[in-house]
């Protein structure tokens, strides 16, 4: 009999994610992982940089056997050995996505011996991943109750198609993870917010981003402090072209949500602004404690944690279902979700509450 668990990579969202939580919890449990029919349901399925530059990362640091880490491969299988934290440097010389690659080796680095800095060259404000500023701003807080601490530093901002942009993460190693309660919206407080742009981009697209948002939430809350901060990055500090928001709404409860939007080809300002001003809206008006992209990022965390972890969040994602999947097989742990009012739900799980072993 194998002794590999077989993560199957098409299941619903059929994307990057399976692959990244199966590896990552692979690492952290010490289970040998087979991912099959690697990221199937995108245009050009198997791994692409980002992928393998997460799995030849991950395999340094569990000194895994690694089977498939080719560019394209749809399949791979890993055994990892150990956790070793300590300096680690990728280079991915396109815009792979930067903050991918730390939500693979995050979770993992929390349950090594020692403080790890990965310095990782990349994308930072890419399409379809978290922009670094969300990582810092949404992320942070939300994993800091979990018990996590890191710090994040921009080093140099870059877009696609170059890439060129370059970050450190810090992180500290911890024995295990709490489990949280994020339930409680409480009294919606302030929206705070950045709009940026770089390169030889004109400012007004910045200031159509800014104009738009804070109209936005104006309108709807006009005694509530919002403050959206226009800013270039100077061109030692990102050279190509690049351009978006990043919003969030804060809580008496100490909730942080938010919406981010990085502008593409012919970047209209005003539809991004207004985009990411209506997507917090809506979790604002709903009472939503936990945004749309963080659901996912934080299920790893729940199962892993030392206690019964519960989340208010708006419609589940199949990128949640995705990660759920993978934890329910990875870690034997059992995700129950409750559907409340206007699409509300409320995802609980009683985590396996893993132990650092080098601690
Ligand atoms: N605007 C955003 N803000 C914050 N996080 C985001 C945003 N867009 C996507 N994400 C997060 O980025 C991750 C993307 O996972 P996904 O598997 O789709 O990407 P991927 O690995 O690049 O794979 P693929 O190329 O297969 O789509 C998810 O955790 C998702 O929540």
């Amino acid at each position: 009999m194998s002794c590999f668990v077989e993560i199957d990579g098409s299941y619903l969202e059929g994307g990057g994610q399976a692959l990244r939580n199966a590896l990552t919890l692979s690492v952290i449990l010490n289970r040998p992982v087979r991912v099959v029919k690697i990221r199937a349901n995108r245009p050009k399925p198997g791994l692409s940089h980002q992928h393998l530059h997460g799995v030849n990362l991950l395999r340094d640091i569990s000194n895994a056997e690694v089977n498939g880490n080719t560019l394209h491969s749809t399949e791979l299988t890993f055994t990892p050995r150990t956790i070793a934290g300590t300096m680690y440097k990728v280079d991915t010389r396109t815009a792979a996505s930067i903050t991918l690659i730390y939500q693979m080796v995050m979770p993992v680095l929390l349950f090594s011996g020692t403080s790890s800095r990965i310095d990782v060259t990349g994308g930072t404000n890419v399409s379809f991943a978290p922009q670094v500023e969300y990582m810092q701003q949404v992320l942070q807080p939300n994993l800091k109750r979990f018990g996590v601490s890191f710090d994040l530093k921009v080093l140099h901002h870059g877009f696609y198609p170059r890439g060129n942009g370059r970050c450190m993460l810090d992180l500290e190693p911890l024995r295990s993870l709490n489990a949280v309660q994020l339930n409680d919206f409480g009294q919606f407080r302030s929206v705070k917010g950045a709009a940026y742009y770089a390169g030889r981009l004109p400012k007004c697209i910045a200031f159509d981003m800014q104009h738009s948002a804070e109209r936005e939430i104006h309108r709807l809350w006009p005694d509530h402090e919002c403050n959206i901060q226009v800013f270039k990055h100077p061109p030692d500090r990102a050279r190509d072209n690049g351009a978006g928001i990043i919003l969030t709404a804060l809580t008496s409860t100490g909730c942080v949500v938010g919406a981010a939007t990085v502008g593409e080809k012919n970047i209209d300002g005003h539809l991004i602004g207004s985009n990411a001003s209506c997507e917090l809206a809506g979790y604002i008006k709903n009472e939503i404690c936990v945004d749309t992209h963080m659901q996912d990022q934080l299920i790893i965390y729940m199962a892993l944690a030392s206690g019964c972890s519960r989340i208010r969040a708006g419609a589940l994602t199949k990128h949640t279902r995705t990660a759920i999947y993978v934890a329910e097989q990875m870690a034997g742990v059992k995700f129950i979700i409750e559907y409340g009012n206007f699409g509300q739900t409320l995802i609980s799980c009683e985590g396996i509450g893993q132990r650092n072993a080098y601690m």
